[in-house]
């Protein structure tokens, strides 16, 4: 068939918090080759008036059936949700984008079977950047990668590191260095803040071996992270300084990344690796 006569992939959205609702509505304004098919929420009702403003009404179905309307699952749910989204969708041999990447280190079997079934995990670069020269390092030899993070108070707010060691972060007025430690580490004590740091070790020297540190910053405004890797092939630092979404804890930048992913998906013209 020509690719003119290719059918639209379907793309089915689980969530539609901060991420999720800009990439239904860039859906719906139209990607080329694509249509939104579903959504899966929490709570429907709280999400009827934004979906009845779409062009276009996707099917609303529970979060564990949307690999059964689409072609392309996008999460961008709770990291608690992963497995019940991710798993359905790659056993049906389908395309799951993955925003909360820090839980696919507790669901690492989610690859075997996304392998055994044909399915695969795809994950965008996300608030982070350079993810492009990170995996082409990797190529060769990297040597070390290292992160430094800073958040502004709301954006660190409820992270079990801070809840489990009691650190009252509300009053600070200089910028305080909550964490040092590996990706792994700092996944699991900052799982809503912190899925950058898991895609860098993916892409690059895995979880075990990227080194991260979390500040909290009352003098900043954005979710700022700044990158440095050194590897056989080149020497490059790098940072982001993100405009947090209306949910702190997520820059602006998130869901731009999974649509400009998405339109790589069928465009003629991709850049970039
Ligand atoms: N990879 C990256 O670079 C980044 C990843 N993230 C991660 O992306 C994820 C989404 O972030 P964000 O959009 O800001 O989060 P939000 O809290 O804004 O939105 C989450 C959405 O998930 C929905 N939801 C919750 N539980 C369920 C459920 N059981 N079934 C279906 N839907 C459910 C909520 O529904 P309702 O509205 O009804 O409550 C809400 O719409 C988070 O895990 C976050 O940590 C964030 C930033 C960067
Ligand atoms: O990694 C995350 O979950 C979010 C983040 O830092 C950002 O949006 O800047």
């Amino acid at each position: 068939m020509a690719d003119g006569q290719r059918k639209n992939l379907r793309v089915a959205i689980a969530g539609l918090g901060s991420i999720g609702s800009k990439i239904a509505r860039e859906l719906d304004r139209g990607i080329e080759g694509l249509e939104l098919s579903a959504v899966a929420v929490r709570d429907a009702g709280k999400h009827q008036a934004f979906l009845s403003g779409l062009r276009h009404q996707p099917s609303v179905l529970p979060i564990d059936q949307l690999g059964e309307a689409a072609d392309i699952v996008v999460e961008c749910a709770p990291s608690s949700q992963l497995r019940a989204i991710v798993e359905p969708a790659v056993k049906r041999g389908k395309i799951a984008v993955v925003v909360s990447v820090g839980a696919l280190l507790d669901n690492g079997d989610l690859i075997d079977i996304a392998r055994a079934s044909g399915g695969r995990i795809v994950v965008p670069t996300g608030a982070l950047i350079g993810l492009d020269a990170v995996a082409a390092a990797a190529v060769g030899t990297i040597h070390s990668v290292r992160m430094v993070t800073r958040k502004p108070i709301d954006g660190l707010k409820g992270a079990p590191f801070i809840v489990q060691n009691n650190i009252d972060i509300d009053g600070l007025r200089e910028p305080l260095k909550l964490f040092e430690g590996t990706a792994r580490e700092a996944a699991k004590g900052f799982p809503a803040n912190l899925n950058v740091a898991v895609a860098l070790s993916l892409a690059g020297v895995g979880p075990d071996r990227t080194s991260v540190q979390i500040w909290a910053d009352p003098t900043v405004t954005r979710n700022v992270h700044r990158i440095e890797v050194e590897s056989d092939s080149a020497r490059f630092s790098m940072s982001i300084e993100n405009i947090p979404s209306e949910n702190p804890k997520t820059g602006l930048i998130t869901a731009l990344s999974v649509i400009a992913l998405l339109r790589k998906q069928r465009a003629t013209l991709s850049v970039g690796t």
